[in-house]
């Protein structure tokens, strides 16, 4: 996150972050708790690293030096890519990671609702991205879980500022004409989270950007609620 600022104990408790097991450990993405037994993430964090086995999800954490060799972590049974994902520029850029157990709800690990399809149209007025990526392009991934606020930006408008790419329907853009917040390397896949009304809702799945925080090149997040129908078909056991 650039622009960011550290986030406290238990103030985004549906963040985890996916640690992925190559040569070596290391978080690559952030996710959400959408249930006790499902992640939502970006298909370009899991694409070409479908096998379960590498990935290990931390939750109920904020900082990075938390995890060690004996800190606990849930294993991943099955990796649902939405089968239209190519590129995220593309869109479709949405995955979900069904745990091989079902998680217990505490004050650090709780889920966050997901906007329903008939809320395609709210102009969210209080939305935070959220994650332990670059604080700035050629940066690197950070200890404390970052924060920072984030306005909506009208399609018509983003696609303006992305004349080179068709910005499609089902994407959020946000972010500031000047710059300076943003997301960054390492937040990706990670919720946009925005409070309407009291509730937290996950309006947005951190996606893609020219560069991290430039002026007038706003983040770019899969728009949730234009997937209730999908994620509902992927997670209800038929
Ligand atoms: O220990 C390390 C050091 S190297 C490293 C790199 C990445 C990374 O590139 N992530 C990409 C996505 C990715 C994930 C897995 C594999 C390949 C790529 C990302 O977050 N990308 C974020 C994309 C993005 C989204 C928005 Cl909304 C705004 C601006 C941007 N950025 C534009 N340029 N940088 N960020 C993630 C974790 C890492 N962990």
């Amino acid at each position: 996150i650039v622009g960011g600022t550290d986030s406290s104990p238990g103030e985004w408790p549906w963040q985890v972050s996916l640690h992925a097991r190559l040569s070596r450990q290391r978080h690559l993405c952030g996710g959400s708790i959408i249930s006790t037994q499902w992640i939502l993430t970006a298909a370009h964090c899991v694409a070409s690293l479908e096998n379960p086995n590498i990935w290990r999800i931390y939750a109920g954490i904020l900082r990075q030096s938390e995890i060690n060799e004996d800190t606990p972590f849930f294993k991943v049974e099955e990796i649902i890519v939405h089968s239209q994902y190519k590129y995220a520029h593309i869109g479709y850029d949405i995955a979900l990671m069904r745990l091989a157990e079902p998680m217990n709800f505490t004050d650090l690990q709780l889920p966050i609702c997901l906007p329903s399809k008939e809320d395609t149209n709210i102009f969210y007025t209080d939305c935070w991205v959220i994650g332990w990526g670059y604080r700035k392009e050629k940066g690197r991934v950070q200890d404390i879980l970052q924060k920072a606020p984030v306005p909506f930006m009208s399609k018509e408008e983003c696609q303006a500022r992305y004349r080179k790419r068709r910005i499609g329907d089902k994407v959020i853009c946000a972010g500031y004409d000047e710059g300076g917040r943003d997301a960054c390397k390492g937040d990706s896949g990670g919720p946009l989270s925005c409070r309407h009304e009291e509730v937290w809702y996950l309006v947005g799945i951190t996606s893609w950007g020219e560069g991290c925080a430039r002026p007038r090149q706003p983040g770019v997040y899969t728009k949730v609620a234009d997937y209730s129908d999908w994620i509902l078909e992927k997670t209800t056991q038929y």
